[in-house]
């Protein structure tokens, strides 16, 4: 999907994180009666034994409080991954741990018969994905899902799931391919320091937060060899490049530019020592994430050559001369905006760096074109809507730009599609936001929130339920909310809050907030989920998600909706003489706005499409949870804050999940395809062939099937799946062994 935007930077001063927000717990737990309680106590009186709980499906009773005080003694004891059933919970320590992720570590995971056996660690969850594959069971292709807030170490363990993948699937024997797999695991690793130079920034929650989502692949040839990845992304802030939230900082890259560029450089960036950049705040503060010389690295790996490069810090050069550009009330109003003092040295410089006439630069930000019949009139701008032009102007030119870097990295990475057949995709994306001031962005996000609790639910809680009730087993079931409705609300049809928005976007008109929230009003109240406080007076509305309800603020979310791009601008950069930026505005391949009339498409419409395709893969492949928990808010190491923690517990539904997983059966194979991956084992005839033992249990009327077998190492994937049940099992089973 594009780099659709908002302003999820222009909301954020003083935001508070939905941690602190969260008052609704989301699944009913049962009320603490006198005998629970005393289990609890019960329980919890062996301190010395919590942080020995390495699933938390063993903790009994499982209630909020034994697993989070199971997961602060884990912590305690430096200890960070737990299983929690079907979910991998991952504390993030805010330290570097001493040979937690060595290469001797992931090849003891990648090599053990059993890791599942081993300490909880994202290398079991890795290794699972990967052997999943080997074993061919459908669905094969598989997805590792890391959610969290942020700071809570989604983008660290993505890179530690893809780090693992590059080298246990280049770690083959397979000499003729080796070359290939090598190339191709460093292009993948280079591919992290670019998309974080360009898509990640410092903000008040984390050093490097990635302001933006994405879902890589990575390709697998018929030997599990890495052959290829390609990236997707969601969501770009790109109104960071011009609008910096109080205390945060732009995207890395500008400060990686200034920092490390050479004297040379400087020069032809025109950007002098010591000069001030309105659009690079909080210059002094120095991150591990500065670095320059890693991002050049990265990109001579990926094959961005040297002329390439000088086109692109050109181009933001140019962006950032652009943000010191002012403009001055004009006294004449049919005359357009006068450019602040130093404005015009600046001015020239941006339109130098940009290759276009500073001229028509000035007059594309000051004066628009109105059609009027067949005839064009022009009308000078406001000062305030010179700067909206300027501000414009910096995010579409960054927005495709981070597009094209992402496409460039995907065909460097990306495999010939007669070469690979099954891949492990990773999916990071930001986690459920709720600041003071909440707008489309933050609509956009949590609505993503909504789609991913819903797979989850879809996928461990509901199917599960559902079919023992089926089967016919018994079983005591655990309350959960399912978030139909809020789904319904936000982009059902054929009203909702998106549909409307659209309809409202759509109308060539200035949109009135306190109108547009009537109207919601109107068609919307029957729903539930969303409601209006009537003392508060700005136009709003309140949905109640999953994790929490969140205050929209309705001024100015239809005009972000539209996105608009306005067409002088985009006629000036088609201009340019940079042959980049030439081309990112003529290319009919890049999503340009101007050639494929994206202003038309709204930003919800792309979103909801771009999020219903990730859907579709999502539930193509077999899913793999990882609960990322920020375990201080201050992201100070090694300190755990139970209030912080719980709350992200409850948002993600964690005590529920364990509930199910300890009750259940957590891993099921359709008969069909355990027979066509195991059914070899017939060949070696009846229970007492030499190194074969088989285990059979028989509930009935329903089978689980522990199947124990040390034969030969083909069937080690086999430790994977120690429950087996199927309806006709037995009677398939006894007919093939004669019983
Ligand atoms: N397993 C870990 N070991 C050591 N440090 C970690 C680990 N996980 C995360 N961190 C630290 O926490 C910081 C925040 O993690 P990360 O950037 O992955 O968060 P995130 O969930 O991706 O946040 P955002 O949503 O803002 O992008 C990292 O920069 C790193 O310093």
């Amino acid at each position: 999907m594009s780099s659709a935007d908002d302003s999820r930077a222009g909301h954020r001063n003083g935001g508070a994180s939905v941690k602190g927000f969260i008052q609704k717990v989301r699944f009913s737990h049962p009320p603490l009666n006198d005998s629970l309680e005393e289990e609890i106590q019960t329980f919890l009186i062996d301190e010395d034994q919590l942080h020995t709980f390495d699933d938390l499906t063993k903790v009994n009773p499982v209630t909020p409080t034994t697993v989070l005080k199971c997961l602060k003694a884990r912590y305690s004891m430096r200890v960070f991954y737990t299983h929690a059933g079907c979910t991998l919970v991952a504390l993030n320590p805010f330290q570097p741990i001493p040979d937690l992720y060595s290469l001797d570590v992931m090849n003891e995971y990648h090599c053990a018969p059993q890791p599942q056996e081993f300490k909880p660690h994202i290398f079991i969850v890795a290794e699972e994905a990967y052997r999943n594959v080997q074993g061919q069971l459908e669905p094969v292709n598989q997805s590792l899902v890391v959610s969290g807030e942020s700071g809570a170490g989604k983008t660290w363990t993505s890179r530690c799931l893809m780090k693992y993948y590059a080298t246990v699937a280049a770690s083959s024997s397979v000499m003729k391919s080796q070359d290939t797999v090598e190339r191709i695991e460093r292009r993948v690793l280079d591919s992290n320091p670019i998309m974080e130079a360009f898509g990640n920034a410092c903000t008040l929650r984390n050093n490097n937060s990635s302001r933006f989502g994405k879902y890589i692949q990575l390709q697998l040839d018929r030997c599990q060899l890495l052959v290829g990845a390609s990236v997707q992304t969601y969501l770009l802030e790109k109104t960071r490049v011009a609008c910096q939230p109080a205390n945060e900082r732009n995207f890395h890259i500008f400060y990686q530019m200034m920092k490390g560029a050479t004297d040379e450089q400087r020069k032809e960036w025109k950007m002098p020592h010591g000069q001030h950049y309105a659009w690079l705040p909080n210059t002094e503060k120095i991150i591990e994430e500065d670095c320059f010389y890693e991002t050049l690295d990265a990109m001579v790996n990926l094959g961005i050559n040297t002329e390439r490069q000088r086109e692109i810090f050109r181009i933001l050069a140019g962006i950032l001369q652009l943000g010191n550009v002012d403009f001055s009330t004009s006294t004449d109003e049919s005359k357009p905006c006068n450019l602040k003092e130093q404005s015009e040295d600046f001015l020239q410089r941006a339109a130098e760096l940009l290759c276009v006439p500073s001229e028509e630069l000035q007059t594309c930000l000051c004066v628009r074109t109105l059609k009027a019949g067949k005839q064009n009139v022009l009308k000078p701008c406001s000062q305030t809507e010179c700067s909206m032009r300027r501000d414009c102007l910096a995010k579409v030119i960054y927005a495709q730009l981070f597009e094209w870097l992402v496409t460039f990295i995907n065909n460097s990475m990306c495999a010939d599609s007669s070469t690979w057949y099954n891949f492990i995709g990773v999916l990071d994306v930001y986690g459920f936001e709720c600041f003071q001031i909440n707008n489309l962005e933050q609509l956009c996000i949590n609505y993503a929130n909504e789609k991913l609790q819903q797979h989850f639910v879809a996928h461990y809680l509901r199917a599960q339920q559902d079919e023992y009730v089926s089967e016919g087993l018994q079983w005591s079931f655990v309350k959960y909310q399912d978030n139909q409705s809020c789904l319904d609300l936000i982009e059902g049809s054929p009203v909702s809050v998106f549909s409307l928005l659209n309809e409202e976007s759509r109308l060539n008109r200035a949109s009135d907030a306190k109108t547009f929230r009537v109207r919601l009003e109107k068609e919307l109240s029957g729903n539930t989920n969303i409601s209006w406080d009537k003392f508060r007076q700005v136009p709003h509305f309140t949905v109640a998600h999953y994790a929490g309800k969140v205050v929209y603020q309705i001024e100015g979310m239809v005009e972000k909706n539209k996105d608009p791009v306005p067409p002088e601008l985009i006629n000036l950069l088609q201009k340019s003489n940079n042959p980049l930026l030439h081309q990112l505005f003529n290319d009919k391949t890049t999503q340009n706005p101007a050639a494929k009339g994206l202003s038309k498409i709204t930003v919800v419409s792309k979103f909801k499409n771009s999020l219903e395709s990730l859907m579709r893969i999502l539930h193509s492949t077999t899913p793999h949870y990882t609960r990322c928990i920020k375990p201080n808010p201050d992201c100070k190491p090694l300190t755990f804050t139970k209030e912080e923690v719980i709350v992200q517990l409850e948002a993600c539904g964690i005590v529920e999940t364990i509930h199910i997983s300890a009750a259940g059966f957590p891993i099921r194979i359709p008969f069909k395809s355990f027979m066509q991956r195991y059914g070899l084992i017939t060949k070696y005839s009846r229970f007492k062939s030499e190194g074969v033992c088989v285990g059979l249990v028989v509930y009935s009327p329903f089978l689980s099937l522990a199947l124990f077998v040390n034969v030969t190492l083909s069937l080690l994937s086999l430790g994977l799946f120690n429950l087996v049940y199927a309806k006709d099992f037995l009677t398939q089973f006894t007919s093939l062994y004669e019983m």
